[in-house]
């Protein structure tokens, strides 16, 4: 602290008096030392000038807001007779007023010139501070000294817009009403969200037309099925699991099959359920051209039940291998580093039990263990999935008023109190009106009912609530965008979610038009408007964009559209040519990763990989604007080959023998390129992580290193060294570079500078071995998955409380994790003060092999301290 300060005075030249410290660090914005000079109890009005007035006037909002904060008196004037409103309203600082508002400031007190707050707003032009002080129930017809009324101030100064809304607030005589819409109220904004995943054909959209039906409509629903039941062959009774789940061949076939009309896209509709209310329900279709785009709406909603199908009919290691794809897809589309209530739940459903032999119980329960069978096995295999409900429902989705259906409705009941009882009260009169208002919205708009922010705010304000603030537009869209009845991306608003879900989306990834897509996946907006002619083609491209589906390019002044998703160009022979000879050379630099998901999870990469592609020709875009243009970029089906000067690299989607996919990073450059290899490598998996994190920032990733011996053979094949194997070995090595593991295709070591460093000895010094990074470093997924193996209590006691105890936790701190709200081990792997190589060794300590194999498995294998951009 500046010692003349603390003394408490200085001397203002242009003031003829002095000011004190406090006065004298608000007018200069030193907000550290007006909070110093409040907390040693400095008094806070001094003077005729005192400290807040003058940090108003030189616009020092938060030095304002502390000193308010602090008691500061908002009612009294300073030298020139202002009052700290006066000054806020001239300046137009809205979150001051807005304050001063809410603490019951007066609103029409007169400045010496016999200006009210009002005129002082509506001369300067400040339209929000107007609906703010309306709002805050100012009188409309105030006058200043001159007689005259804010609205004539502001037509005189040529704020039109200002004398227009205080002219309508008179006219209609609604600001009262108009007012209270503004304040919430102790009801809180709930809608439920019960979302339907699962494959083709297991009953969802029976499900939700079963759901929806009412008494006459369930009495037809059921005599419909008994006939459709008639007609189909009844299949074998399953009595025991014959778990199979190594085997992926064909098992996770998306077909649709059968005479039905499978759902294109998400189907959204809002219901009103019997004993639970208005419900949204998302029913998202089985058929994966889909999956591209259902991260948009999977977000985590407490509000949300999700239902997971699967039908009795198929063997059971199909049912596991199904619900484990579906919880998987889930939970890698939702951040993992929430507290658990902010999931939602989720519940297991059981389908064509009436083709099964099951039977019914009296109430009409259906008894049948194979279908719990099916979830303790999902259990055992994905032990993370927060709020898994314990019990299946088992149905026919055709049979409306059953048993099941009330299990159901009493599950999203139950829900539904659990929410009310922990949400707060954010339901306002705005929201109200604004629902009732959606609807004619919708017809104005029917055509393409998307609109701009803006566009969407001067409509509110014209047809619902002029007084609307942009604080209070940005809160509404938000609560409708979680209640579904609108749908935000960017600077959009879609006002019909069920056109987004179903005639859009739905339609331009059906089967039936990725069948008719331009191969190349690039259009100009004539050639889609000629594909696509629902609506407004440069509208619906923008709406693309937002949702990164497709890339805007300026190609030497013609404007394209590249849709990886469409692109079904094949591969060209020679991309990666064995023979050029600036990669020939002795010293020509090879190396490789490849990105997999964990055993057990499949098929998770090719609903991400257009999305990657598409980040990687922004990445390119980006770098031409920055005029580098040595950067080229081309892209076929599900891979792209990406070159910088010289470097080369090719991205793929790849699937193995078994269908197991991963995505495969190869790079090359010439002699002594090896720091240009790395950083070029290093730049790659940044574009790639930042599309997983869009699309996928729950999913677990493993980085598996390519063999640069064989890349650089071009052989087919070249053995991948799995990160488990690469991080035992580092930990167990005296010194990390020593570190050289064999590889049995060349019957050879190769060592981890060649591995990962592309041999290049200097650049030790720019990173940090993985074994030696904080446990903290781990990514939100593997915390995740070793909260769902720590946490439940273990037969040894072989759990997270052990683990604290060998990480060196003192029993106070161990205490301090216990809580029964959230997880212990996620509190653990947040505060431990430990390195990754000591959490795996105390894993295997605890014969915990299951969680050490996870770290080993997923945790980096470095990080770069310090990066250079190539
Ligand atoms: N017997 C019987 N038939 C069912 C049951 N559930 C669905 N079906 C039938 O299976 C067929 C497909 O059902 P849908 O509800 O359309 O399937 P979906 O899950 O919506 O499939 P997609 O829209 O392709 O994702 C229809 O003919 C249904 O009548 C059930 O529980 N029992």
């Amino acid at each position: 602290m500046n010692t003349s300060l603390s003394r408490g005075c200085s001397y203002s030249p242009r003031e003829s008096f002095e000011y004190t410290a406090l006065q004298f660090a608000a007018r200069r914005g030193s907000l550290e030392q007006v909070r110093y000079l409040i907390e040693s109890g400095t008094d806070l009005d001094t003077g005729p000038d005192p400290a807040l007035h003058l940090a108003l006037r030189k616009q020092n909002t938060a030095i304002a807001h502390v000193l308010l904060h602090a008691g500061a008196d908002f009612e009294i004037k300073d030298s020139h007779g202002d009052y700290p409103i006066h000054i806020a309203c001239t300046l137009g600082l809205l979150d001051v007023v807005h304050a001063l508002c809410a603490l019951g400031c007066s609103v029409e007190v007169l400045t010496a010139k016999g200006l009210s707050p009002l005129h002082l707003a509506a001369k300067n032009g400040h339209i929000h501070v107007v609906r703010c002080l309306c709002a805050a129930g100012c009188n409309i017809d105030i006058r200043n000294s001159d007689n005259i009324r804010a609205d004539i101030t502001a037509l005189k100064y040529g704020h039109n817009d200002i004398a227009e809304l205080l002219d309508r607030l008179r006219v209609t005589g609604q600001r009262d009403t108009l007012a209270r819409q503004l304040v919430p109220t102790s009801k809180p904004a709930l809608r439920l969200n019960l979302r339907l995943l699962g494959h083709c054909g297991v009953g969802k959209t029976s499900l939700v037309k079963s759901l929806s039906a009412g008494l006459f409509g369930s009495l037809f629903r059921r005599s419909s099925s008994l006939q459709s039941n008639k007609s189909r062959p009844s299949s074998p009774i399953n009595t025991q699991i014959e778990m199979d789940v190594t085997s992926r061949q064909n098992s996770l076939s998306f077909e649709s099959s059968g005479n039905y009309q499978s759902t294109n896209g998400i189907s959204v509709q809002n219901m009103d359920i019997s004993n639970v209310g208005e419900t949204t329900v998302w029913e998202f279709s089985g058929q994966e051209n889909y999956f591209p785009i259902y991260h948009h709406f999977l977000w985590p909603s407490p509000h949300s039940l999700t239902l997971v199908l699967f039908s009795l009919e198929d063997s059971p290691s199909i049912q596991v291998q199904q619900v484990c794809f579906w919880l998987n897809f889930l939970l890698a589309r939702q951040p993992a580093d929430l507290p658990s209530s902010e999931y939602g739940q989720v519940m297991l459903v059981a389908t064509h039990v009436d083709l099964t032999r099951a039977v019914k119980t009296q109430n009409g329960e259906w008894i049948c263990p194979d279908a719990q069978k099916t979830l303790e096995t999902v259990r055992k295999i994905i032990p993370h999935v927060p709020n898994l409900m314990s019990s299946v429902v088992i149905m026919d989705t055709n049979v409306p008023a059953s048993y099941p259906f009330k299990q159901l409705k009493s599950t999203l009941a139950e829900l539904k109190q659990e929410c009310l009882q922990q949400t707060v009260g954010t339901w306002t009169g705005l929201l109200e009106a604004t629902l009732a208002w959606l609807n004619s919205l919708q017809k104005d708009y029917e055509q393409f009912p998307v609109l701009s922010r803006s566009t969407f705010s001067e409509l509110l304000r014209s047809q619902v609530n002029i007084l609307a603030s942009d604080h209070h537009i940005q809160e509404l869209l938000q609560q409708l965008h979680f209640m579904g009845e609108v749908f935000c991306v960017q600077d959009l608003v879609v006002v019909s979610v069920s056109w987004l879900g179903g005639q859009l989306l739905g339609e331009l990834f059906s089967s039936d038009f990725f069948l008719h897509a331009r191969v190349t996946g690039v259009y100009t907006s004539e050639d889609f408007q000629a594909s696509f002619n629902q609506c407004d083609a440069l509208g619906a491209l923008d709406l693309l964009e937002a949702l990164d589906v497709c890339v805007q390019c300026d190609i030497e002044g013609e404007i394209e559209y590249e849709f990886p998703i469409y692109n079904h160009v094949e591969t060209l022979e020679g991309l990666w040519d064995s023979e050029d000879p600036r990669y020939a050379s002795k010293g020509s630099q090879y190396g490789g990763l490849r990105l997999y998901t964990p055993p057990g999870t499949y098929h998770q990469f090719k609903s991400i990989f257009p999305h990657i592609q598409v980040e990687l020709r922004r990445a390119i875009l980006a770098n031409y604007s920055n005029n580098d243009s040595d950067m080229d970029l081309y892209q076929w089906h599900l891979g792209s080959k990406l070159c910088n000067t010289e470097l080369e690299s090719l991205i793929t989607l790849e699937e193995d023998e078994v269908a197991l996919q991963f995505i495969e990073i190869k790079i090359r450059g010439p002699n002594n390129s090896s720091q240009y290899c790395f950083y070029f490598l290093e730049q790659i998996m940044q574009t790639i992580n930042h599309a997983l994190l869009r699309v996928c920032p729950g999913l677990l990733i493993e980085k598996h290193v390519l063999s640069p011996l064989e890349l650089k053979r071009h052989s087919e094949g070249p053995f991948c060294y799995p990160s488990d194997i690469i991080t035992t070995a580092m930990l167990e090595a005296e010194s990390t570079l020593d570190v050289a593991l064999y590889n049995p295709n060349v019957d050879a070591q190769e060592t981890i500078a060649q591995l990962i460093m592309f041999s290049d000895l200097d650049l030790a010094g720019n990173i940090q071995w993985g074994c030696a990074l904080r446990i903290q470093d781990l990514a939100p997924p593997i915390k995740l998955k070793l909260c769902g193996l720590l946490d439940p209590p273990e037969r040894h006691g072989r759990d997270w409380c052990l683990l604290a105890l060998r990480l060196g936790l003192c029993q106070d701190k161990i205490a301090a994790l216990d809580s029964q709200h959230s997880s212990h081990t996620m509190r653990l792997l947040t505060t431990a003060d430990c390195s990754i190589g000591a959490l795996i060794t105390s894993l295997h300590e605890l014969d915990r092999l299951d969680a050490a194999e996870v770290v080993l498995r997923s945790a980096p294998i470095f990080k770069i301290i310090e990066h250079v951009s190539v």
